[in-house]
């Protein structure tokens, strides 16, 4: 039995904007209100998604959801046609509009936690969407990501799909953003990683000053409880509350794991060295990298602005890990020395792929955000929606689809149009067509 990382990228939603929506990330508070590329921006990401496809990985892509979210808007008391209650929140409540705009669920890392059958007692892959309650943005995503997930993953044999945890700050989940799985071969059982902000239950704890901590460690724990892992599989780990107050609101802007590399910033973790050795403790099986980037030879500050650490670390058929990496860190000089210094240290990662996903990357979301992995065997990815895996095909229709509905650029302001909801809705209509993917979206229930 052959055994995989299929990461499913995010595509890229029409409303694509920027609305300087979430507190604590730096990339979206800064391009608020710029001119975006709803269109640019898919297509950057199908981009990577083909490559990845191209480079022998099994790769898959996830719908988007349903934007501009007149579902929520109706449930906050705006009433009458749907071009009226775009209207009244344009004129009355337009931050509320914005936040129902967004196409945030691109950033699929943040869908859900997964945790694959060969850590789980019952044998099959776990999935639980993210409540993502921190940013009301995105706290309207659950319930559909929940959706698109079963119409995905659609085989009660092998997936097992969860309810998003309870909707309240003590449950905080940013899904897989904040989750690791270190192991030998994709089909070993694993060590997972959760990596939480806060403990929502003990008020003395650490915690940061100035931003939020979106994932709680109840939250991380209530994952592995519903998952069905082992304590002696499972390491729960918090982040530096000091690196959150500089930018860093996901594990994922600070530390990425793959197979037995753990790639991270010097500054990433509290505890580090007691947790690194409760992590080899728990690992049976072959050497494992701890690779850690000192502050000396890259600052916080440049691995916020590139996102050294949101790249994905991927392994190659023949056996050797590349990077995935944003052009953004081209064009860092030190974040550069360090990228080709490394494929030289003798670790694991020979390569480094970059990849421009820039109109992504203004909002926070560098390559790693705009993937969800799922670790599965050859069965369980014969299980899969065939239709939502990467070949030529689906390249072709999926970029044709996108010329066809997505404008070339999109401006604050016109999120007032109405003519966006039928366009969205025209273009989502057809996607489900495309993915066949049922009935997941509201407008089509
Ligand atoms: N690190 C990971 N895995 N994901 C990145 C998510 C970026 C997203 N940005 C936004 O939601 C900005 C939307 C706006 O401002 O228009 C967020 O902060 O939740």
């Amino acid at each position: 039995m052959k055994h995989y990382e299929a990461n499913f990228d995010g595509l890229v939603g029409p409303t694509h904007n920027y609305a300087g929506l979430s507190y604590g990330n730096v990339a979206s508070l800064n391009n608020a209100a710029a001119i975006s590329s709803p269109k640019a921006a898919a297509k950057q990401g199908l981009k990577k998604a083909k490559a990845l496809a191209d480079l022998g990985l099994a790769q898959g892509m996830l719908a988007p959801q349903e934007r501009p979210d007149l579902h929520t808007l109706r449930r906050i008391g705006f009433s009458g046609t749907d071009a009226e209650v775009l209207n009244k929140a344009a004129k009355h409540a337009p931050a509320l509009l914005r936040a129902c705009c967004s196409a945030s669920s691109m950033w699929t890392a943040n869908a859900a936690t997964v945790s694959p059958s060969a850590d789980t007692h019952d044998g099959k892959i776990h999935f639980t969407p993210a409540n993502l309650v921190d940013k009301l943005h995105r706290s309207i995503e659950p319930v559909t990501t929940g959706n698109i997930l079963a119409a995905t993953f659609n085989n009660a044999r092998h997936f097992h799909h969860h309810q998003h945890l309870p909707e309240h700050v003590s449950f905080g989940d940013e899904g897989a953003a904040n989750h690791t799985r270190l192991c030998n071969e994709y089909g070993h059982a694993g060590i997972e990683l959760f990596v939480y902000g806060q403990e929502a239950t003990n008020p003395s704890a650490p915690k940061p000053k100035k931003y939020p901590a979106r994932q709680t460690l109840e939250a991380s724990q209530a994952i592995a409880r519903l998952h069905q892992l082992d304590d002696e599989s499972s390491v729960f780990i918090q982040q530096n509350p000091d690196v959150i107050d500089q930018g860093v609101f996901h594990n994922d802007v600070i530390a990425v794991g793959n197979q037995n590399v753990l790639f991270y910033h010097e500054q990433a973790f509290v505890d580090t060295q007691k947790k690194l050795a409760e992590i080899q403790g728990k690992f049976n099986g072959n050497e494992l990298h701890f690779i850690e980037v000192p502050t000396a030879k890259v600052g916080i500050q440049d691995a916020v602005k590139s996102y050294l650490f949101n790249t994905q670390i991927v392994t190659l058929p023949n056996g050797e890990m590349a990077i995935i990496a944003p052009t953004n860190c081209q064009e860092n000089e030190a974040v550069y020395a360090y990228l080709n210094e490394l494929v030289t240290m003798g670790t694991p990662i020979k390569q480094v792929h970059y990849f421009d996903v820039k109109q992504s990357m203004q909002n926070g979301g560098g390559p790693a955000c705009l993937r969800l992995r799922v670790a599965m065997n050859d069965t369980e990815l014969a299980a899969v929606n065939p239709n939502t895996l990467m070949n030529d095909e689906l390249f072709n229709r999926l970029n044709l689809w996108v010329d066809k509905h997505y404008r070339d650029e999109l401006a604050i302001e016109d999120l007032a149009d109405p003519q966006l909801i039928i366009e969205s809705r025209t273009a989502l209509d057809e996607l489900t067509q495309i993915m066949k993917l049922g009935s997941v979206y509201q407008f089509q229930k």
